[in-house]
């Protein structure tokens, strides 16, 4: 069927994160094409998911500390409302594109479907580089950007959280913006605020706590425990870095760690926690001491036994992918593996637990956040954390069983389930009017 908006050909292309990967949103479509024999009669929907539903473009407009006038670029994508209001969280980076944020929201829209969420998928972001701008000026562009999406952002509408380049304090201005323009406190706006502010215990973690139990999970059906496996982790931020400590935590030897100035090797076992104190004091891992400098190709080719991709998308490509010699691949971040590269890893056995599993911990606790926003009602951390549990391994389980029998990767079993579900729930609504 042609319709009249090619968004893959408007923004195809390749991506500004990695030259050598295809744009996220060719990825995200690929992905979705390698469900269309699995859909039966659902399939006539197909097209539902290669089109953003609605997708909002602003001009976020400040005044600098100098007196001058500068401005930014922003979106909110709503990828696909079917099963429940818009979820998914908001970056600030000084590359973020509408393709990219685009294809952030799709991921979004079958990450909530493939672990049961009530949620659509959408994502946000402004193309700023946050450590170029005071605090003041970055609290002036979120508050504009707040008030520019809150035509279509709200408590059943769609609901943004952190995700790169974000945090508790962003979403602690964007709460307040919202409220203030509707004349009232609505903490069911955003999710992953601070405890103060109506957020949820354990939301932090969560991501990197999620990425942990699919590990874990993974393990367990290739006989890999955690206990004295070698884990490579790039990003050490909110996912990265968590999930670091967790494998540290459980007894797993995190090798080698990356961010943007560079990645570090130490054979005998990196000190996570010392680690995590140098970044929490200098901003990054460079001048780390407790490891040497490994090369970034080297890097990607370390034999491990878990690869944990936790920063940007296309970072595992077909050329990465031929050298790597990881037993599992763990998506902490999104879109990390670009669809030819997928393939590679599935060819050489290397088993890819996908984003849209692997990371879907930080949405679980934001769902949890929003329905004890809703009810003003707060649970412990035990109960959070055991909550999630549960959630995660049904998931792993049930996406598990599917590859299984279908003799599918897990993405494609992943895409599967979720697909279904909200082709399902679009063809339930009705026909378009
Ligand atoms: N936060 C969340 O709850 C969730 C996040 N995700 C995904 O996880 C990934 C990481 O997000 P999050 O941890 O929140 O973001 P953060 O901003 O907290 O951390 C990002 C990390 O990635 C590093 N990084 C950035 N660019 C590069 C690069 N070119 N090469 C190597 N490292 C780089 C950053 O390094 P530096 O600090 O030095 O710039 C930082 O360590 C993203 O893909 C995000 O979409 C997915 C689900 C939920
Ligand atoms: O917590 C959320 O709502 C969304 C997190 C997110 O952006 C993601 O899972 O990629």
């Amino acid at each position: 069927m042609n319709h009249p908006m090619d968004l893959t050909a408007a923004v195809g292309g390749l991506s500004y994160l990695n030259p050598h990967a295809p744009e996220p949103w060719a990825s995200f479509v690929e992905q979705i094409e390698r469900v269309r024999p699995y859909l039966g009669e659902l399939e006539r929907w197909i097209e539902t998911l290669k089109h953003p539903k609605r997708t909002l473009i602003v001009d976020v407009p400040i005044e600098r500390d100098d007196g001058t006038v500068a401005h930014y670029e922003g979106y909110r994508v709503q990828h696909n409302l079917s099963r429940g209001p818009g979820k998914g969280g908001i970056r600030f980076h000084p590359a973020v594109t509408l393709n990219e944020v685009m294809a952030l929201a799709g991921w979004m829209t079958v990450k909530n479907a493939a672990v049961g969420l009530p949620f659509g998928g959408a994502k946000g972001g402004i193309r700023v580089d946050p450590a170029s701008v005071s605090k003041g000026e970055l609290q002036r562009i979120t508050r504009r950007f707040t008030s520019e999406i809150g035509l279509i952002i709200g408590p059943d509408r769609d609901i943004p959280a952190p995700d790169v380049g974000t945090n508790a304090m962003t979403m602690a201005v964007m709460m307040d913006t919202y409220s203030m323009n509707r004349g009232g406190t609505a903490t069911g706006v955003v999710t992953g605020k601070p405890i103060a502010l109506g957020g949820s215990l354990g939301r932090q973690e969560a991501t990197g706590r999620g990425v942990y139990i699919t590990a874990r999970e993974a393990g367990r059906r290739l006989h890999l425990p955690i206990e004295g496996a070698r884990v490579v982790v790039q990003g050490f931020g909110n996912v990265g870095g968590i999930g670091a400590r967790l494998f540290h935590e459980a007894g797993a030897k995190v090798i080698a760690i990356g961010d943007h100035s560079g990645t570090w090797l130490n054979e005998g076992g990196i000190d996570i926690p010392a680690a995590l104190a140098h970044v929490a004091a200098h901003g990054a891992l460079l001048g780390f001491a407790g490891a040497e400098p490994v090369g970034i190709e080297d890097f990607w080719a370390l034999p491990c036994e878990f690869m944990i991709p936790a920063a940007l998308e296309g970072q595992i490509t077909a050329a990465r992918a031929e050298r790597m010699r990881a037993r599992v691949v763990v998506e902490g971040a999104n879109g990390p593996t670009t669809p030819a590269a997928d393939d590679i890893l599935t060819d050489r056995g290397i088993l890819v637990v996908p984003d849209v599993l692997a990371n879907a911990g930080g949405v679980t606790v934001s769902y949890f956040e929003w329905v004890q926003d809703f009810s003003s009602f707060f649970w412990t951390e035990d109960e959070i954390n055991a909550r999630l549990e549960r959630i995660m391994v049904q998931a792993f389980d049930a996406i598990w069983q599917v590859s299984q029998d279908k003799q599918v990767s897990l993405r494609t079993a992943a895409f599967i389930i979720a697909c279904h579900r909200v082709l399902e729930a679009r063809a339930e609504r009705g026909l378009y009017p």
